[in-house]
């Protein structure tokens, strides 16, 4: 057993689990559970009252955390401590929001200046592409980005790009690429123009296979459509850590944009990787998002455990995870613009906390990070909502929802909360079997079948879920979010006494697709793997099957 498990609060927490009772009953013996189960910090609110959690469950989990170090553990992230053992990196996507002022050292050295210098280079090309200045190849000014990434490369300036659109330029569209499928660059190429386009290739590592393909793919459409070679630097810019792999690659060293080893891909939207969103939204709306992802640092570094929401978060999911076997987590978005925060949070949390051994190589004899999954609402309702409700596993919920729309139309938004709010109620409360019989009193059915129909009307309630309110979505509040949701994969991880930082099983696909694609360019069919391998790669090389 690991310590975590022989741990007397872990045991306590294990036996308590069996104690809890169901959510109707501690919503009606407490008639003030949500003022003692709420929060306010950063512009959002977090209700988090409908869980099955009292007192006593809070006390054992906040003493869980304190046991395993955990307010140590945040100290030494934000001081840039080597957490990430296992790469021997700091961890401090944290200081891409820091203030102009405050001091971070990384490998001896303070990093804000170089942070801010970068920034300062992204708002002079900002502005120099939106007022125009910054001319294509035939003088034109630029009407198209196309941003080339995967993985953290991708989704953060996508998704975010997408929930802050009442903020874009209108003169500036902006495409994004990741899949190596052919068929995505193509159809974004059918759609540009050379002229008018210009390519930001995003690659921390600047070796993601994706990534370059794609890119040498939009240089030979570029130079084929009539660009010259010596037109490439204004039309391709890049971000990434490898700068000299950047210049041998062509890329004109004064448009490649720096970010470092201490920012892990999928917590780097805040760096250069977020030129496509800076570009759409503009700067000052940009330096918003960083500000209000920066006041979350400020109020996880400092708030108590008890009163910090990230904490209260991933507590309350670890709780599901290791007390009541809930396999998976759903984000549910009150709000079109958010629809695809959960596909970020998915890759947030499962890459970060999808592990199985400790710190020190210890195989866990707990569950880590759930699968991550969700939607937007309404739309889950009509479909996967019958799950939550009445299925077999333990689902617990995040609702997140602004209070005000971008596009207040009639009784939209007052329809959209109700079935926000009502869903959680539904979830919450339930419906038992004479609540289920006494709506059929009226119906002409015989006793026999009523009460047959009443058994499949139950509804177990007791599901839990967290509500996450904010007055109206902005950069500042969804940077906010974000970083919410960092620190609670944060809090996890430190629990877990895993390693949230590194993604061995992503780096082994890599290594693997790059032996394949050898085998299936070499000039002989493939006897060398599995036979399900060669098989498959034998059939490709054929072209049917
Ligand atoms: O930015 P790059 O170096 O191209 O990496 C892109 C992506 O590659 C890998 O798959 C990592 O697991 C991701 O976390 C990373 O974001």
């Amino acid at each position: 057993m690991t310590l975590l498990t022989q741990s007397s609060t872990w045991q306590a927490l294990s036996a308590h689990s069996k104690n809890v009772p169901h959510m109707r009953e501690l919503f009606a013996t407490d008639a003030a559970r949500f003022n003692k189960m709420s929060l306010s910090a950063c512009g959002l609110l977090l209700d988090y009252s409908k869980n099955r959690a009292t007192a006593e469950t809070l006390d054992l989990l906040f003493a869980l955390a304190s046991n395993s170090q955990l307010e140590a553990k945040i100290k030494a992230m934000f001081a840039g401590e080597i957490i990430n053992t296992t790469e021997k990196r700091a961890v401090l996507h944290t200081a891409l929001r820091s203030t102009a002022e405050q001091s971070i050292i990384a490998e001896g050295q303070d990093i804000v200046p170089e942070v801010q210098q970068t920034l300062n280079k992204m708002q002079g090309f900002v502005s120099s592409v939106t007022s125009g200045q910054w001319k294509g190849y035939t003088g034109k000014a630029i009407t198209d980005i196309v941003s080339i990434g995967i993985g953290g490369s991708f989704l953060g300036p996508k998704i975010v790009s997408q929930a802050l659109r009442p903020y874009w330029n209108p003169e500036l569209k902006c495409h994004f690429v990741a899949n190596v499928d052919g068929t995505s660059i193509s159809e974004k190429l059918k759609l540009l123009d050379p002229e008018t386009t210009l390519f930001i290739m995003s690659s921390k590592s600047f070796g993601t296979q994706e990534t370059l393909t794609n890119t040498l793919t939009a240089r030979e459409w570029f130079l084929a459509k009539g660009g010259l070679q010596s037109d490439v630097a204004k039309h391709f810019v890049a971000v990434t850590s490898n700068v000299a792999k950047a210049t041998d690659f062509g890329i004109d060293s004064d448009n490649i944009f720096p970010m470092w080893d201490w920012v892990g891909g999928r917590y780097s939207l805040w760096s250069a990787i977020g030129l496509p969103i800076a570009l759409l939204i503009g700067m000052d709306n940009f330096r918003a998002l960083l500000s209000g992802a920066h006041q979350m640092d400020e109020h996880f570094a400092n708030a108590p455990l008890t009163e910090n929401m990230p904490v209260i978060m991933g507590l309350l999911s670890l709780w599901y995870g290791n007390f009541f076997n809930a396999q998976s987590h759903v984000v549910l978005t009150y709000d079109h613009y958010l629809r695809g925060l959960p596909a970020y949070f998915q890759q947030l949390d499962m890459e970060s906390n999808g592990k199985s051994v400790t710190l020190n190589g210890t195989d866990v004899d707990y569950s880590t990070g759930p699968v991550i999954w969700g939607g937007e609402g309404t739309n889950g309702q009509h479909a996967y909502h019958q799950l939550l409700h009445q299925g077999t596993a333990l689902i617990p919920a995040d609702f997140i929802m602004p209070l005000q729309s971008h596009n207040p139309i009639g009784e939209h938004h007052d329809q959209l909360a109700s079935n926000c709010f009502g869903q959680t109620q539904a979830l919450m409360q339930g419906r038992t079997f004479d609540e289920a019989l006494a709506e059929l009193a009226n119906s002409a059915l015989p006793a026999a079948k009523k009460q047959l129909i009443a058994k499949h009307k139950v509804m177990p309630g007791n599901k839990p879920s967290n509500t996450l309110l904010m007055d109206k979505l902005t950069p500042s509040t969804l940077g906010a979010l974000i970083a919410l949701y960092e620190h609670r994969t944060f809090v996890q991880g430190a629990i877990w006494d895993i390693n949230s930082f590194d993604q061995w099983g992503v780096e082994l696909g890599k290594d693997l697709g790059n032996d394949v694609l050898a085998r299936i360019g070499a000039g002989q069919d493939c006897d060398a793997l599995d036979a399900s391998s060669n098989a498959l790669i034998n059939l490709y090389r054929q072209g049917k099957i």
